[in-house]
């Protein structure tokens, strides 16, 4: 008999060949050398396999463009305990998750493809407060600095919020063909985005998020089909009059006018690849960065 020493050091050899291979596993479906419907499918046919030792949290999470906010909320909706690993789903469990996986992939992997994500939605919903959190928290995200023919509001800083530049300027931009989209927003002033930063930041790998209004994200589809289209909710249509009032910055008639287009725009939300709604500020930035992998790389850096 061996003395219970050996027997300790055994298990432990094997527990961490056991995490080296669901680590392996994981990667495989990140970097889409395996599909997660395969992964499921040899789990539920061998209950000796690696696979079958996964937790559900840990497959779904290495799928490229579900991040943490998301998985929670699919795991919630097909009734999954957040512990529960593949060889421990019941019967209508399992037919849950393999439509789930087999329904959703192909748009998550769409998702994940694009690096390029345009945030919009009517205005005074929050795209300017979420967009700032995103770029004072997610520093790999490059956020877009559009150029306008509107006047900086009291803190706005040149180079920063906008370039503010006069109409000439903008015509020569728009001749020299220096603008990804302009529009007319609000029939007032143009907005546009240099098509300079974007391009040399997706060449070199990062993310690029883009808060434009909704013609403009209208426009970067289609002038590059792989963008992803975020359309930014109120949690109700009260709450948004209550944030363009509360923010002070129109004079009512503007505020009107910025309304009455928003009525417009919100009857859009169903051209946009994904809906999310800005009841917070952080979580509403954590869903739309995950839907450039950001937070997903964070979150694997330093695991298995
Ligand atoms: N989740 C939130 N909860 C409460 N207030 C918010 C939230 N997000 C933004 N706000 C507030 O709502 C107001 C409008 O936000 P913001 O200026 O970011 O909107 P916007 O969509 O960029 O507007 P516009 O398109 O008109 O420029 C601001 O006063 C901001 O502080
Ligand atoms: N089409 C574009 N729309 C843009 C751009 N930059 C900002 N915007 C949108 O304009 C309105 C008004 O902005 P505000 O700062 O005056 O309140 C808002 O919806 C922005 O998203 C752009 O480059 N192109």
């Amino acid at each position: 008999m061996k003395p219970p020493e050996v027997d300790r050091v055994a298990a432990s050899r094997a527990a961490v060949a056991a995490r080296r291979a669901r680590a392996a596993v994981k990667r495989a479906v990140t970097e889409r050398r395996l599909s997660a419907v395969s992964v499921l499918d040899t789990a539920l046919s061998s209950t000796e396999s690696v696979e079958a030792t996964m937790r559900v949290r840990d497959l779904l999470m290495s799928i490229p463009g579900l991040g943490p906010v998301r998985v929670d909320r699919v795991m919630e909706r097909l009734g999954i305990a957040s512990s529960k690993r593949l060889s421990g789903l019941g019967v209508h469990q399992q037919q849950r998750l393999r439509e789930f996986l087999l329904k959703r992939a192909p748009q998550v992997e769409r998702a994940a493809q694009s690096r390029l994500v345009v945030l919009a939605g009517p205005t005074a919903v929050g795209k300017g407060t979420v967009s700032t959190y995103i770029r004072e928290n997610y520093p790999d995200v490059l956020l877009s600095v559009s150029a306008t023919t509107r006047a900086p509001r009291p803190g706005e800083v040149d180079g920063v919020s906008y370039y503010f530049i006069d109409d000439a300027e903008f015509d020569r931009m728009i001749d020299e063909g220096e603008f990804l989209e302009w529009a007319v927003v609000h029939n007032k002033s143009r907005y546009g985005t240099p098509r300079g930063p974007i391009d040399a930041a997706l060449a070199s790998g990062r993310s690029v998020l883009l808060e434009i209004d909704i013609q403009g994200a209208r426009l970067v589809k289609a002038a590059m089909p792989e963008a992803t289209l975020v359309f930014l909710l109120p949690p109700t249509w009260e709450e948004l009059v209550r944030r363009l009032i509360g923010r002070g910055t129109e004079t009512l008639e503007e505020q009107e006018r910025r309304l009455t287009t928003a009525r417009v725009e919100l009857a859009a939300q169903d051209e946009f690849d994904h809906r999310v709604v800005n009841r917070d500020v952080q979580a509403a930035a954590a869903e739309v960065v995950e839907l450039m992998q950001i937070q997903k790389a964070i979150d694997l850096r330093g695991k298995e």
